[in-house]
């Protein structure tokens, strides 16, 4: 997508000097920089640290970090050791493990002199996959809005609400929850998204960044606005996106999630998730039980990043001192609350049965492993 009318992906591998070079999204929306990622520490931190972020987005990173390692040290240890470091990373958004599986499951039969070109095609063809796959959700997710736009007066715009940044900027590139937003607004269907801001880090403000720098109308709302909006009528479709959905449909998202599953299923509002293959956790039956929750920084909560009256970007406290913090940073919405699943081979219902209808042979390859 574009920042300042130039194309841009989240990460890529850059022509010039075949390095991998991201968008640093730590000091985003005020000030749009450029990364390189080189060393194994280099990646590692970009994940854990949130210099990239969204589930798509860290699978793609883990892949480009595999990739390099592989140039400098083919052996099976490193290998073995490059997955451990950046599988510890993040525990929840599957989609690291989903792409660090898939690399050494591929790269340990070849023999150590091939393995760093197979890696590196290996990681361009996981972020392509993710470019098309997003694509596709948004397609899909274009017939809901339209569905909506042809039951009101012509010209009224379809109000959506999302959490956290589930944007083009948390994938490769056009995003999950975001894709439909792009694909109806190419459409000429007009729109108005409710942002969350999602507290503690304000994923809202890159999501509001992104859907500005494409001229789509919204509003940066606070988290708790969202269950008023939808009691006065004001909000006709939620979407997020997920960072690890089970088996059977349970979603696991950015914290807060479930509390705008809850006030939509009181209000008869339909609350979708756009969901990509690579983030079905095929192993997990219970998501309540089973998803293991990022249990991030205290000053996370206790401090706010934001642009200053210098136009420096600052960080100030908000809790008083002595006061405990905690911070979880994902919760469950069991499946449900969920009124369908967008993929990018069409809807299904958030259950065992909808997405093993949708994607039979990865459905059967779990039960076969288990
Ligand atoms: C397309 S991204 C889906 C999710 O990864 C997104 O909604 C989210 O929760 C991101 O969390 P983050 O902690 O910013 O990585």
């Amino acid at each position: 997508m574009k920042v300042n009318g130039v194309s841009y992906r989240s990460i890529w591998r850059d022509a010039s000097d075949g390095a991998v070079r991201i968008i640093d999204q730590r000091w985003l929306p005020h000030d749009f920089r450029i990364a390189v990622l080189d060393s194994l520490d280099d990646f590692a931190a970009a994940i854990r640290d949130m210099w990239v972020r969204g589930a798509p987005l860290i699978g793609a990173t883990a892949a480009y970090g595999v990739a390099v390692q592989m140039a400098r040290d083919p052996s099976d240890a490193h290998l073995d050791h490059v997955h451990a470091v950046l599988n510890a990373t993040r525990p929840t958004a599957i989609n690291l493990a989903w792409a660090l599986n898939r690399c050494r499951a591929a790269l340990r039969p070849l023999h150590a002199s091939d393995r760093a070109g197979a890696a590196m095609r290996l990681a361009d063809a996981i972020a392509d996959e993710d470019v098309e796959i997003n694509r596709r959700i948004g397609e899909h997710g274009l017939g809901l809005i339209r569905e909506i736009a042809a039951a009101k007066p012509a010209g009224e715009p379809v109000r959506l609400l999302t959490h956290c940044n589930a944007g083009w900027i948390a994938t490769v590139d056009w995003g999950t929850a975001t894709s439909p937003m792009y694909h109806a607004a190419e459409a000429g269907i007009p729109l108005q998204v409710w942002v969350d801001e999602t507290r503690p880090r304000n994923q809202g403000a890159l999501t509001a960044w992104e859907l500005g720098s494409h001229g789509i109308a919204h509003s940066y709302i606070t988290d708790n606005a969202g269950g008023h909006l939808m009691q006065h009528g004001l909000v006709d479709m939620v979407i997020t996106g997920t960072d690890r959905t089970t088996a059977t449909g349970d979603v696991c998202n950015k914290i807060g999630t479930y509390l705008k599953a809850l006030a939509a299923h009181d209000n008869g509002v339909p609350f979708y998730v756009a969901l990509p293959s690579p983030t079905i956790d095929w192993t997990v039956a219970d998501g309540l039980r089973e998803i293991p929750i990022e249990d991030r920084a205290a000053t996370e909560v206790s401090h706010v990043q934001g642009r200053d009256a210098a136009g420096g970007i600052a960080s100030v406290e908000v809790t008083p001192a002595g006061s405990g913090v905690a911070n979880p940073a994902f919760d469950v919405t069991p499946a449900r609350l969920v009124t369908g699943l967008i993929t990018e081979r069409g809807i299904c219902p958030a259950s065992r049965a909808g997405l093993a209808g949708l994607f039979p042979e990865l459905a059967s390859a779990e039960s076969r492993a288990s």
